[in-house]
């Protein structure tokens, strides 16, 4: 099947605030891999975590401050507009009906994404429906062996041109530009009343103060 258009890149996330490390490699992502648009995706109800104290529509609103003026990037609401636990094969099957059979598709996970793989909804699906970006995450390494890691080096390809060939069933790999920013830290520093500045854009930075998120003794995971 020969693909017709530039790839749409897809990175779902908690986003429990939106930061930098996500941004930069958002950005990287479609000047790299050639993308026409990255859609961030906020995850409504996560199928593998306890539900976040901030909501999903907060959460979307910061994804939609962090991006605005960037039209490479754009704030994908689906998964708050569907009910039941947001699983990503749903997500994916409903971008593919809406892009159409060609169009490739990009999902992109972080090593800690990847490292938990197995343990997805329906996950040996996904390379149905779209290709899988891995990016590397300071802390973090790609699993060496077992199911996952078997499965990713079966659907390998070296460069992103692949991409482009086919609209779906490929994995690659990428390294850029190393950032150890993680939203946890960001919760952490501000329930210690500290200051995350320089680690998230501003205008969420403002909208964080504004709805006193984070404030809490715990984490807001
Ligand atoms: N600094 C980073 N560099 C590269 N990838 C990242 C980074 N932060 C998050 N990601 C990736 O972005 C996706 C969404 O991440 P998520 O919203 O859970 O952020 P997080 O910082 O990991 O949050 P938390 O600390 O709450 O787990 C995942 O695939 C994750 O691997
Ligand atoms: O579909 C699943 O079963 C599934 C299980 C775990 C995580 N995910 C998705 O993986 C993405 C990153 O998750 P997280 O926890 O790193 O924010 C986010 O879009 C989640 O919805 C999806």
């Amino acid at each position: 099947m020969s693909a017709v258009a530039a790839p749409i890149g897809v990175l779902g996330g908690t986003f429990n605030p939106i930061h930098h490390g996500h941004l930069r490699s958002a950005l990287e992502l479609v000047e790299i891999l050639g993308l026409e648009q990255l859609r961030l995706i906020p995850c409504a109800r996560p199928p593998h975590r306890e539900a976040p104290d901030c909501s999903a529509e907060q959460r979307a609103a910061m994804v939609e401050l962090a991006v605005a003026g960037e039209p490479r990037l754009c704030c994908d609401r689906r998964e708050l507009e569907r009910e039941g636990l947001s699983y990503t094969v749903d997500t994916l099957a409903s971008l593919r009906s809406e892009w159409g059979a060609q169009r490739p598709l990009c999902l992109v996970l972080g090593y800690d994404a990847v490292a938990t793989l197995d343990s997805w909804h329906r996950w040996r699906e996904l390379l149905d429906y779209a290709h899988i970006v891995i990016i590397a995450r300071p802390g973090w390494e790609l699993p060496h062996v077992g199911s996952v890691a078997e499965w990713l080096s079966e659907h390998r390809v070296s460069g992103p041109e692949a991409l482009g060939k086919a609209p779906a069933g490929a994995v690659l790999s990428l390294a850029l530009r190393p950032l150890a920013i993680a939203s946890t830290d960001i919760r952490t520093l501000l329930a210690a009343g500290r200051s995350p500045r320089f680690l998230l854009p501003e205008p969420v930075l403002d909208y964080i103060e504004i709805h006193q998120l984070y404030r809490g003794t715990g984490n807001g995971a």
